[in-house]
C-alpha cells in the first residue's frame, strides 16, 4: 500500500500547478503551493502514508462535520434541525443568496458557512473560550492526538477579513436562526476553522467515522452511531461544496474538504483517508488532492455507489 501511495503522490504532484492557494484569508497565502500528502488508517489501526503527511495546515471547513457532532451531542437532533436544513445547495460555500429567499431563512445545511456558524452557536459553554476548549478536547479525542491546537495567526487573519461570514451571522441572528451573542459565535467559528491538523489526523477522524464512532485504539464510543450517520450523509451530499455531485461520480465516498487544502474521507467499515494539497480548484477543493482520490478510489474500488 505504501508503494501505491508513493506512486500516486509522484503522479499527481504537478497537478498542484493547475490550482491556487486560498488568498482571501491572507495568512493562508503563505502556504507553498506544491505540497501533497496522503495518509490512510484502516480499522485495525494499520497506517500507510506518502508525501507531505506530517505538514500542518488548518481544518477550515473540515471543522464543520466535527462541530456538528458536538452540537448534536449537546442539543439533540430536533434542536439542531430547527436551525439548519438537510439539503445540498449547489451554491458556493460562502453564498448568501438563499438565506433571504428560501427555507424560512434557515441555512440549507450545516456544511455551508451560514449553517456552520449557526451550529457553532449551539455548542455548550458559557463563552467562546469555553466552547472552543470543548471543541479542542473533542478534536484531540477523535484524532487520538493530544497536541491539537489553534493556529492563532490564521485565526487573527480570519477575524480581520471574515466580513462575509459576519454579515451572514448578523442576518441569521436577526431572523432567529443564530442564538446568543453573534461575535462570540463568530469567534468560535473562526477558531474551529483555524485548528491545525495533518493528513494523518484527518485519516484518524475518517477511520473513527468509518467505525461508526468507536475509537480504533481504546474501543471507546466517542459519539452515537446515529450522529455518525447524519454527519456521513451530509459529507456525501454536501461535503465538497458545489462539487459534491462530481465527487460522488468520480470518487464515491463521504468526504469533507477545507480551503486549507485538506480532504477528510471515510470509507464505511474499511478506512479513513486524509489528503493535503493546498492549491485549490475554483470551488475551493484541493486540486491535486481530488486527482489523488480519483486514482485511489478506482485502484482500490472504494466507491460506495
Ligand atoms: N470552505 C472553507 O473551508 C471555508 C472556511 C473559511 N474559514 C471561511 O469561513 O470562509
Amino acid at each position: 500500500m505504501n508503494a501505491l501511495l508513493n506512486q500516486l503522490i509522484e503522479t499527481h504532484k504537478n497537478d498542484a500547478q493547475k490550482g491556487n492557494v486560498a488568498d482571501y484569508i491572507p495568512e493562508l497565502k503563505k502556504t507553498p503551493k506544491d505540497l501533497l500528502g496522503i495518509s490512510i488508517i484502516d480499522l485495525n489501526g494499520n497506517s500507510y502514508e506518502a508525501g507531505d503527511c506530517d505538514v500542518k495546515f488548518t481544518l477550515q471547513s473540515i471543522s464543520k462535520p466535527i462541530v456538528l457532532l458536538l452540537a448534536l451531542m449537546d442539543n439533540g437532533e430536533s434542536r439542531v434541525f430547527e436551525k439548519v436544513g438537510k439539503e445540498p445547495t449547489g451554491d458556493p460555500f460562502n453564498s448568501i443568496i438563499r438565506l433571504e429567499t428560501y427555507n424560512e431563512h434557515k441555512p440549507l445545511n450545516p456544511m455551508i458557512n451560514a449553517g456552520a456558524i449557526s451550529v457553532s452557536a449551539l455548542v455548550k459553554g458559557k463563552n467562546s473560550s469555553e466552547k472552543i476548549d470543548r471543541i479542542l478536547e473533542f478534536m484531540r479525542k477523535i484524532t487520538n492526538n493530544p497536541t491539537i491546537q489553534v493556529n492563532e495567526h490564521v485565526f487573527e487573519s480570519e477575524l480581520a477579513t471574515g466580513n462575509r461570514n459576519r454579515s451572514m451571522a448578523y442576518f441569521l441572528h436577526d431572523v432567529g436562526n443564530l442564538e446568543g451573542n453573534v461575535e462570540e459565535a463568530l469567534t468560535v467559528y473562526f477558531k474551529q476553522c483555524s485548528i491545525e491538523v495533518t493528513a494523518k489526523d484527518l485519516a484518524y477522524i475518517g477511520a473513527v467515522l468509518a467505525a461508526d464512532g468507536v475509537d480504533l485504539t481504546t474501543r471507546e464510543r466517542l459519539f452515537p452511531k446515529r450522529y455518525c450517520d447524519i454527519v456521513k450523509s451530509y459529507m456525501a451530499t454536501c461535503g465538497m461544496y458545489d462539487g459534491s455531485g462530481e465527487f460522488a461520480i468520480n470518487v464515491g465516498i463521504p468526504a469533507k474538504s477545507g480551503v486549507g487544502g485538506g480532504i477528510m474521507c471515510t470509507v464505511l467499515g474499511r478506512m479513513g483517508i486524509g489528503v493535503f494539497g493546498p492549491a485549490l480548484d475554483s470551488k475551493g477543493n484541493s486540486y491535486a488532492g481530488l486527482r489523488v482520490l480519483e486514482s485511489l478510489s478506482s485502484g482500490l474500488s472504494l466507491s460506495i455507489y
